[in-house]
């Protein structure tokens, strides 16, 4: 009989550190001995980082696909372009798809993974802030429609996950925000002493990596399937992924979550969930790495957000703080906003 290990027994390797693409070949091999790898990235990663990267895979047959870098990449289109041209570059079941880039890359060439010819094993390597601390891990992949965010995807693990924060160097500051939002979001819902370090004293990069994708990988593994636990991850996005959208995505996603996470404090405190003490705590640590600079009405939202996945039967299923680490689900009805945004 074949046992299926689903995630939250069986947890996938990560790997964080320095310099691991030396030893990427070794990596790769513990998960594959096959002789095919297909790169999915986008050109300015690819830019910055091919050598980087294709010196390490001189030892097995690789094929590069390159798409537009940004959020309009997360799309049927461009989903069908790169199956097209993988099936051109003679992919097959066997072989091995690398995510290489942002959290944009990792949702398309996880979805990709998920469904071309019904799953292909593939490995994230995250090359942004926003993708090592968050979208490379838990297996959420997926695509935008006009309709809304992430609205077309699938739960599909990579076999490893390889972080290798010297790419790092090369990420400009506005995109290193743009991630310090997950992390402000992670150690609100996760990690109180991570947000109170980050509120008085620099923290170490890879602690702060390492600690955020902690929190991430406690929920994964409690829920992988995002039925309760793992909704705390969500927190800021009902508003957030909103924003993001109605901006045509030129409001990028992290922006977009940290003023989701302070709506949602408002709306917490008049509800009587989250104290006026712990949405001062948020907002000046969103001030501190420069994530206060995006306003917006909320009242223009209200309707969007209930396409929000969250949203079951005309009930938000939305998410609060209480206090610091202290994350909530609550049901609310769109009534529930009247008031809320003065
Ligand atoms: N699946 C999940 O669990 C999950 C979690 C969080 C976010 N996301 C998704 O991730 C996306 C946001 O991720 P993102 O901010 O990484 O977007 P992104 O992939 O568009 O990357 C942001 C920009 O940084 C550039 N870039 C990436 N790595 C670089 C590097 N090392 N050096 C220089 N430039 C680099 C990219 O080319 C791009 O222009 C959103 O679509 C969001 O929905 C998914
Ligand atoms: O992994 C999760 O679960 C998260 O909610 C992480 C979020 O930061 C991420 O933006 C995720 O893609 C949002 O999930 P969605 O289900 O709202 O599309
Ligand atoms: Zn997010």
């Amino acid at each position: 009989m074949i046992l299926s290990m689903p995630l939250a027994t069986n947890p996938y390797d990560i790997h964080i550190g320095k310099n691991l693409m030396a030893q990427l070949k070794m990596l790769i091999k513990k998960v594959y001995e096959g002789s095919k790898i297909y790169v999915i990235t986008d050109q300015t990663v690819f830019n910055y980082h091919q050598e980087y990267l294709l010196k390490r895979l001189v030892d097995f047959e690789v094929e590069v696909v390159v798409v537009a870098p940004g959020e309009t990449s997360k799309s049927f289109e461009v989903f069908e372009q790169v199956v097209d041209e993988l099936i051109e570059k003679g992919i097959k079941r066997g072989h091995l798809i690398l995510a290489f880039g942002g959290g944009v890359i990792g949702d398309l060439a996880g979805f990709v993974s998920a469904t071309l010819y019904r799953g292909i094993d593939y490995i994230q390597i995250p090359t942004s802030l926003l993708a090592m601390v968050d979208a490379s891990i838990g297996g959420k992949t997926g695509i935008n429609t006009n309709k809304g965010k992430n609205l077309v995807g699938s739960f599909y693990q990579p076999k490893m996950v390889i972080i290798d924060t010297l790419l790092l160097r090369t990420l400009d500051k506005i995109e290193y925000q743009n991630g310090m939002a997950e992390v402000i979001k992670s150690a609100f819902i996760g990690d109180a002493s991570l947000a109170n370090q980050l509120l008085v004293s620099p923290v170490s990069e890879d602690e702060m990596i390492k600690r955020t994708i902690e929190v991430k990988r406690r929920y994964v593994l409690l829920d992988e399937f995002d039925r309760k636990e793992r909704m705390y991850l969500n927190f800021g996005h009902t508003f957030g992924h909103a924003i993001e959208r109605k901006s045509n995505y030129h409001i990028k996603h992290g922006f977009a979550v940290a003023v989701g996470m302070v709506i949602a404090c408002d709306v917490g405190i008049k509800l009587g969930i989250t104290s006026q003490e712990t949405k001062e705590k948020l907002v000046a640590l969103l001030k501190k790495y420069g994530l206060d600079k995006t306003v917006v009405n909320p009242n223009n939202y209200i309707n969007e957000v209930f396409f929000d996945k969250k949203n079951i039967n005309d009930i938000l299923n939305m998410i609060f703080i209480t206090d610091i680490g202290c994350p909530m689900i609550s049901q609310i009805k769109k009534e529930d906003f009247n008031g809320c945004f003065n």
